[in-house]
Order: structure tokens, then C-alpha cells, then sequence
């Protein structure tokens, strides 16, 4: 069976200690490969490999050297674009029609755009005046962080690792990347488009394992590591946060959401629903940006509700290489048990169930697999746990209001504040209400609509920091200021 290795200086290694454990696609429930955890030792080797990069060839390149080689391995991912499509398709299980348009060519964009983005971005310069009249000059010069860990989920694997590992490369940091241990196969891939590039050997690492007292713990408590970046769950992100304290290393946390969407009476439904069904089904709905409380006014609530069963309903649960289907299962099944109660949940508090709810059936190559179905709900109170917490799962809870000032009452009702939907065509009312919303990302008529060059971070306990475009480089980089008297 294929077996996972770690990737430390530029080379495939695996565990000194044997450990491995089993990778499994969760289409059909099927083992596909047994993945090396990391100890330690090998933690420790990739942190060492990382420094010594940082220390040589990696950073004495010119930023011009630098940028040219992300160039390559973004042609890099391009080039092997269908195994890079397969691998990430087998780990997660998602239709390839959703990864070939969104998970594998923002891999390959995650490093051209912060290649191109580095290279044209300005630092302040402020004159002074000094007693002795001849003056001082300040000017700032950024400088590399040092060696950055990356943990990463497994909702996007290859999309939301590199949006960490490009910008981090392009500032001239090292990596050492723990991928979710769902998740290995386009991080560990990405060791060989790596070393075809000409990355030089210890800039790229990767540690497979798991979170609590494995890979991801050891390499957060590592002193060596200077910064730390993950997307995940808010409660890794405070465990992490606690790591990160011991050293006082800085971290950049994107984390947990329970995203509303408000539907206004005034919307055109039809791009309404096709949003909102976007935002709540696609990638099986594991996306921390997708919509779990839907807000609708009242005099089109009926008529929203029955159009968007009607969508539920009209997706085609299919196995990744299926060309028809656009929903996939969840990525595990231990992910399921997790959906699966809040479905019950939801049953036990007297919700009404609009579609789904429960496990469809399959053809039995598939049976194994992580199916759940697209599931709508009406009914529940503010206060129930399936309108509070976070579900991340195929559904959504829809809910009436009367008045602008409700709807943002109830938007802004839990601790979260990732991001937000908005739908009118009141211009006004879509710029007031944007405004009041507490998220740190807000769309207006549209949802997954993603410039890189803007800033992308969550509000509340949605997160810590914002990353994308120069805001990338506040976290990847020191600023320094360097003050010449004159
Ligand atoms: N993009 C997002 O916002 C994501 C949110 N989630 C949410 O989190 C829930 C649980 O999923 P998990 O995979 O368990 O998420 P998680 O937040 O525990 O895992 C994400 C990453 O963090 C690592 N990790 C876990 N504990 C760690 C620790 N103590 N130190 C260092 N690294 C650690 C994991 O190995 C993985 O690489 C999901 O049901 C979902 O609600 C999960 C994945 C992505
Ligand atoms: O477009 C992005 O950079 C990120 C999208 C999605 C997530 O961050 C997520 O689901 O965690």
C-alpha cells in the first residue's frame, strides 16, 4: 500500500518510530494509503531544516530570485493539475468539478499572486525634524519572519495550505506545514513540484500526524518556530493561541463561523437562492465561510423556503469522478457523527424538517462512504445549538424577520463574526447593513466571491489577524524602522 512520508529537507522521510495510520477516502470508506505520524525527533529535524534554509540559500536570494521560483511552482501545480485534482479528491471525497474550479487553480494562484505582490509593495518613510536643525529620516524595511508553522484543515486542504505557504515563501520565510491528518496528500505532493522548482532544500517541510500531544501540538510548542498560522476550529485556535504564548510568538488564526445570510424582501430571488445554495451545499457545506442561519423577510419567506428545498433537492450526491455530481460526502466519518447529531438535535427540538435530515441512499460501491443529505430546517429557536454552534455540514436553519434592524440584531446575536450574506438590490440598505454587520467579511449579492488582494479574517471569535493580499505580509513579515539622523 502507498505509504505518506514526511518531507524534511527536501526529501521524503519516514517516522523513526514505524507509527503510521490509515488515510481513507471517504467517498466509499476505503483505505488508501497509511500515512507516517511524526514524533518529536521528526518535528524537530523539519523546525532545524527550516532555520538552516532560512540562514542559507533561501535567505540571501534576491526578492527577484525569490519570486521567480513561486513563478515555477505555480506552473508547477498547473502542470501536474490532475494528479494534483485526484489526490485531493480521493483524501476529501469532493466532486471533481467543484475542486478542478476552486481548490487546485487557487493552489497554483496562492503563489503567483504573492510572487507578483511582493515585489510592488511600498514601506512608509517619514522626515523629521531634530533639535540641531539638520533633520532625521525614517524609512521602514520588512524583513522575514523566520520559520513559520502552518497548520491546516482539511475542508480545502491544498487551497487554504498555500494561502499560508505562498505569502510566507514570498516574504523569504521558511515553512514547516502539519496538514490535517484527514488531508496529507496534495501537501506531501507538493514536496516534489518543490524540489522540481528549485526550492532549495529545508524552505518547504512537511510533518504528517495528528493535533493533541502529535505533530501539530509538538510543532506549536517547538521554540524554534517564530510564527504560527492555522485555520481551524476556535477551540484549537485558543489551544494554539496557548502554545504560541510560551516565547511570545505571534499567531494569525481563521477560525470557526456561523455565518448568517440575510434575505431581504427587496432581493432578486433568483440570484438569492442560487447563493444561498451555494453557500450552504457546496463542498458538502464545509466551508467556514458558508451560510448556517439564514435570515429571510417575512413576505417572501414561504416562497424562499420552497425554492430553495427545490434546489436541495435537485443536487446530485455522487462520487468524485461522477460529472454530474456537484455533493459529495463529509470528509470522515468521525465528521458525520458530528453532522448526524445536530440532525437529530434539530429532530429532538421539534424542528421542522423542509429536505434531508437524515443519511440518503447509496449504490453499494458507496456505502461505506461519509453521505449525509442536504438538510433545511425552519422552526427553532435563537437559542437552540443547531442555530448556535457551528454545524459545518450540509444545512441550514431559516428563520423570518420583519424589520433591517432585526435582521441585524440577529446576524450579530453569537460570539462568531467570520462572514455574511447579504441579499437586495436597495444599494442603500446594502451599504447600512454591511456596516453594521460584525464579521470581517461581507458580501452583497454574491458569497465565495474572492479578490486576493483583500483582506480575509474573522471578527469575534472567528479569529485573530487578517491575511491576503498586503495583509499577509503584516503577519509574515517584522516591519523594522530604520532612523538615519541626518
Ligand atoms: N476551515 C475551518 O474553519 C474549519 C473548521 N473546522 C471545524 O472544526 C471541527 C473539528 O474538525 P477538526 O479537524 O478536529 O478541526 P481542528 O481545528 O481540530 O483541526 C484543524 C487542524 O489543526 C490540527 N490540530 C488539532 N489540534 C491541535 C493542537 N492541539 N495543536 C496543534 N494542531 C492541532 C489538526 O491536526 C488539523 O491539522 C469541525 O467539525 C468544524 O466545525 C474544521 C476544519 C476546518
Ligand atoms: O478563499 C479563501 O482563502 C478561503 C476560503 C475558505 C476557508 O477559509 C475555510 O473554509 O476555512
Amino acid at each position: 500500500m502507498k505509504e505518506i512520508k514526511h518531507f524534511i529537507n527536501g526529501q521524503y522521510v519516514g517516522s523513526a518510530s514505524g507509527k503510521l495510520f490509515d488515510n481513507v477516502n471517504p467517498a466509499n470508506g476505503q483505505v488508501i494509503a497509511k500515512i507516517h505520524e511524526a514524533g518529536e525527533a521528526e518535528v524537530d529535524a523539519a523546525v532545524k531544516a527550516a532555520r538552516a534554509a532560512l540562514k542559507g540559500p533561501w535567505g540571501k536570494m534576491s526578492v527577484a530570485e525569490r519570486t521567480e521560483i513561486l513563478h515555477r511552482v505555480a506552473a508547477g501545480i498547473t502542470a501536474r493539475f490532475d494528479e494534483f485534482l485526484e489526490a485531493e479528491c480521493q483524501d476529501t471525497g469532493k466532486p471533481k468539478s467543484l475542486a478542478s474550479h476552486i481548490d487546485i487553480p487557487r493552489g497554483a494562484a496562492n503563489f503567483s499572486v504573492f510572487a507578483d505582490l511582493v515585489k510592488n509593495v511600498p514601506t512608509e518613510a517619514f522626515e523629521m525634524a531634530t533639535p540641531d536643525g539638520s533633520g532625521a529620516l525614517n524609512y521602514g524595511v520588512r524583513r522575514p519572519k523566520g520559520v513559520i508553522g502552518v497548520i491546516s484543515p482539511w475542508n480545502l486542504p491544498l487551497l487554504l495550505m498555500t494561502w499560508k505557504v505562498g505569502p510566507a515563501l514570498a516574504c523569504g520565510n521558511t515553512v514547516v506545514v502539519k496538514p490535517s491528518e484527514e488531508t496529507p496528500s496534495t501537501t506531501a505532493l507538493l514536496g516534489e513540484v518543490m524540489n522540481a522548482a528549485g526550492v532549495p532544500a529545508g524552505v518547504y517541510n512537511v510533518v504528517h500526524g495528528f493535533g493533541g500531544d502529535s505533530a501539530g501540538a509538538f510543532l506549536t510548542a517547538h521554540p524554534d518556530v517564530d510564527g504560527i498560522t492555522f485555520t481551524g476550529e476556535t477551540g484549537t485556535g485558543e489551544t494554539i493561541m496557548r502554545a504560541a504564548a510560551k516565547g511570545v510568538r505571534q499567531v494569525s488564526l481563521e477560525l470557526g463561523g456561523k455565518n448568517a445570510g440575510i434575505v431581504f424582501a427587496d432581493a432578486d430571488l433568483d440570484k438569492a437562492i442560487e447563493g444561498t445554495l451555494r453557500s450552504a451545499f457546496a463542498n458538502c457545506g464545509q466551508v467556514c465561510l458558508g451560510t448556517e442561519r439564514v435570515y429571510v423577510q417575512r413576505p417572501i419567506f414561504d416562497a424562499f423556503v420552497a425554492r430553495l428545498k427545490a434546489g436541495a433537492e435537485a443536487l446530485t450526491i455522487g462520487e468524485p469522478n461522477d460529472p454530474k455530481a456537484n455533493f459529495g460526502p463529509l470528509v470522515s466519518h468521525k465528521h458525520r457523527e458530528k453532522v448526524l447529531s445536530y440532525y437529530q438535535k434539530a429532530q429532538d427540538e421539534g424542528a421542522t424538517i423542509v429536505t434531508g435530515g437524515g443519511v440518503p441512499d447509496m449504490p453499494a460501491h458507496l456505502a461505506g462512504g461519509a453521505w449525509v443529505q442536504p438538510t433545511i430546517w425552519t422552526g427553532l429557536p435563537d437559542d437552540s445549538p443547531v442555530v448556535t454552534e457551528e454545524i459545518f455540514g450540509p444545512c441550514c436553519h431559516i428563520r423570518p424577520f420583519d424589520t433591517e434592524e432585526e435582521a441585524v440584531e440577529l446576524a450579530n446575536s453569537l460570539p462568531y463574526g467570520l462572514a455574511s450574506a447579504i441579499w437586495t438590490e436597495n444599494a442603500s440598505r446594502a451599504h447600512r447593513v454591511a456596516g453594521q454587520i460584525e464579521a470581517g467579511i461581507v458580501w452583497v449579492n454574491s458569497w465565495f466571491l474572492r479578490d486576493l488582494r483583500t483582506a480575509f479574517g474573522g471578527a469575534k471569535q472567528s479569529g485573530i489577524g487578517r491575511e491576503g493580499g498586503v495583509h499577509s505580509l503584516e503577519f509574515y513579515t517584522e516591519l523594522k524602522n530604520v532612523c538615519v539622523k541626518l
